[in-house]
């Protein structure tokens, strides 16, 4: 268990990370999301006693990072790959770390295994791709067979293969009752791996919830139909106060109704639809909604002017309060 309470950290002006409180628990895996600047790698190097807290605390099994004996025994991290001694083999970099944290050599081997990299093991790190390099870490990481794992950005530069390795692993870490902290900016990831998520922008935190409950909570679900008999459907849902909304393609999508309700009142016209389902937003999209007032850096181009707005339609776009028929943003 992990456990923050009013971590605050400033750098002269600049608040980092401003009075964060939550816990991260075990069995389960916590994603750590938020837009770039947030405070994400800030809040990690001070779980891990790396940076100095301006104020607050971190807790780890209720101690301080330095209070642990053995620290490597307690939690395994994974911040930044390239912080490995290039020089050295795979096999001499964790070798180094086991004896200067009392853990057996025969450990080194068998996380090497772990991770794939037992054929190059006698190689010099620095002759090692991106991908390597991130596995190296977080052999490094596993080194010490700790209960708490930390990986920022941990799939960075992974093939697909490496990064379902990387999901599996987390999973099956997680299964083994560890607390598992993982950030990623590669929410289609973040979605298939966490259980819970904290998500904090310009250091504050902004949520501290499950993926479900977060999905749920910051999108919106509607329900798309398509029909040959287009203008007649739209008749029958005008006349039944239901608010379509033109999506292109011919679909309509429809906020407030279930897709039993809406295909029970087709049939009940006998109008043929073509496309009956239910959408829910996804986590990136979800995400964008709740982080739109704490983004840091904004790209701006010439062709922004002409996309829609950024992010789903839903909230002040959606137009619920007409019945019938309306297009984007411009009302019934
Ligand atoms: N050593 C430092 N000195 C001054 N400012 C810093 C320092 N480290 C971080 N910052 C600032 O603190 C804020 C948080 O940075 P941090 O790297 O923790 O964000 P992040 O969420 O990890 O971002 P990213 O997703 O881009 O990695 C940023 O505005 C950053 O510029």
């Amino acid at each position: 268990m992990i456990e923050l309470e009013g971590l605050t950290k400033r750098f002269g002006d600049k608040v980092a990370v401003d009075h964060l409180s939550f816990q991260v628990r075990p069995g389960m895996v916590t994603g750590f999301l938020g837009p770039n600047g947030a405070g994400k790698s800030t809040t990690m190097r001070m779980m891990l006693g790396l940076d100095n807290p301006t104020s607050g605390t971190v807790r780890i099994d209720g101690r301080h990072y330095r209070e642990l004996d053995e620290p490597l025994k307690y939690i395994g991290a994974l911040l930044d790959a390239r912080s490995m001694h290039g020089g050295r083999s795979a096999y001499n970099n964790l070798l180094c770390l086991a004896q200067s944290n009392r853990i057996p050599t025969s450990r080194v081997p068998e996380v090497l295994d772990m991770v794939g990299l037992s054929p190059v093991a006698r190689k010099k790190s620095k002759s090692f791709s991106l991908g390597m390099g991130q596995r190296l870490g977080i052999a490094s990481a596993l080194l010490g067979d700790p209960e708490i794992l930390m990986f920022d950005e941990p799939v960075n530069g992974l093939d697909p293969e490496g990064i379902h390795w990387v999901r599996n692993l987390m999973k099956a870490l997680a299964a083994e009752g560890r607390t598992i902290f993982v950030s990623s900016h590669l929410m289609s990831e973040m979605a298939l791996t966490a259980d819970h998520l904290i998500v904090i922008g310009q250091g504050r935190l902004l949520a501290d919830t499950s993926m479900a409950d977060f999905i749920h909570d910051n999108s919106r679900s509607y329900v798309r139909l398509r029909s040959p008999q287009r203008e007649r459907l739209r008749d029958v849902l005008r006349g039944e106060n239901v608010v379509a909304v033109e999506a292109g393609n011919g679909t309509l999508e429809i906020d407030g109704a279930t897709t039993e309700e809406l295909g029970e009142l087709a049939a009940r016209h006998q109008i043929v639809l073509h496309e009956l389902s239910s959408q829910r937003a996804s986590l990136e999209e979800a995400f964008m909604q709740m982080t739109a007032g704490s983004v840091e850096y904004h790209a701006h181009s010439e062709h922004d002017a002409a996309k829609p707005p950024a992010g789903p339609r839903w909230g002040g776009e959606w137009d619920r309060s007409v019945g019938g028929v309306s297009e984007h943003g411009k009302g019934a």
